[in-house]
């Protein structure tokens, strides 16, 4: 099956009279580290171009700062969440026992998770719905945690059916990112994707994509609890957002990743309007 941006229109959560910022959806994001303070900037940026209610920040002070500067729309520390963003900017090889309390707790919230770099180890600890977002190698070192031997060059040449069987082993949807990017979810279904623009391929713009992904699950959380396979269409709706806001951005020469975040709005305006 693949994933039009007529399929992707129909995914975006439209306020209307009775919308605030609570009931459109608050996004919980443990995103960033001392080390990667610019994924959590570049994620939470995409989220709130994305449009939801609100995000709420948990991270070291120094990414609460630089994420602050660039949107003081972000509240920090904790509070009710429908939907969690968590990994991006970190490694798991560092994870201190306080990340860890912090990412379990979220893990045992039963809200959706998206689950995005140095959180893919924690897949097959939610309790709630969950969506990971590897790159190639990263799917190669999720599918090892189980013994499952592969490489890159293996994934790259069938991408569908090795986010498969992680998609099986982890009981999440796998959001598996790349020149092909495909999502499949644990009853064996696929989704592909429309290829997208290869400027793409640039520091930071997995975390972007990662930010338009926890928007969207923030802003449907409902249904994806009440039917689990929703995740999966919300996980190829932020790919074609992601590659449609990167067309916009580039218009054929280089882009960075968040000029892609940038471009987001008027990318779901002309999906709306079209
Ligand atoms: N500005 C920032 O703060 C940025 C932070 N980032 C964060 O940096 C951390 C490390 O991410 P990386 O992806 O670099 O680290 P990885 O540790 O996943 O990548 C290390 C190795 O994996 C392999 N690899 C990487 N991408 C691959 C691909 N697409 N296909 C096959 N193999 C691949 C390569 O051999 C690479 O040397 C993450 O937490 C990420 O969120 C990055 O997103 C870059 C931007
Ligand atoms: N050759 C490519 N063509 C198109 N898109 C690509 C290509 N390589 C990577 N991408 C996209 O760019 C993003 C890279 O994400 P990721 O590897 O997590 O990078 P980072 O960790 O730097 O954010 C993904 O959305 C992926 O689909």
């Amino acid at each position: 099956m693949l994933w039009t941006e007529a399929d992707t229109a129909a995914r975006i959560a439209v306020p209307d009279a009775f919308a605030d910022k609570h009931r459109r959806g608050v996004l919980g994001a443990i995103v960033g580290s001392e080390r990667y303070p610019g994924a959590a900037v570049l994620g939470v940026e995409a989220a709130h171009r994305t449009g939801l209610g609100m995000v709420r920040l948990i991270a070291p002070r120094r990414v609460e700062d630089l994420v602050l500067a660039r949107r003081p729309e972000v509240v920090t520390g904790d509070g009710r969440v429908e939907a969690w963003l968590v990994g991006s900017g970190q490694d798991a090889r560092l994870r201190s026992p306080s990340l860890a309390a912090t990412l379990h707790a979220a893990l045992g919230s039963g809200a959706p998770i998206v689950l995005d770099a140095g959180a893919l180890d924690l897949a097959a600890q939610a309790a709630g719905a969950a969506v990971v977002t590897p790159h190639h190698g990263e799917l190669v070192r999720m599918l090892a945690h189980v013994g499952i031997e592969t490489h890159a060059d293996a994934v790259r040449g069938a991408p569908a059916e090795w986010a498969g069987r992680a998609a099986e082993s982890f009981d999440a949807v796998v959001l598996l990112k790349g020149a092909e990017s495909v999502v499949a979810a644990p009853d064996g279904s696929v989704i592909r994707l429309p290829p997208a623009t290869h400027w793409l391929a640039t520091a930071g713009s997995g975390d972007v994509l990662a930010g338009i992904l926890g928007a969207l699950v923030a802003t449907h959380a409902g249904e994806v609890h009440a039917d689990a396979a929703r995740l999966a269409e919300l996980a190829a709706s932020a790919a074609v957002v992601h590659s449609l806001a990167a067309a916009r951005a580039s218009g054929g020469g280089p882009l960075v990743a968040l000029d892609v975040a940038e471009a987001v709005p008027a990318t779901i305006a002309a999906l709306l309007a079209a």
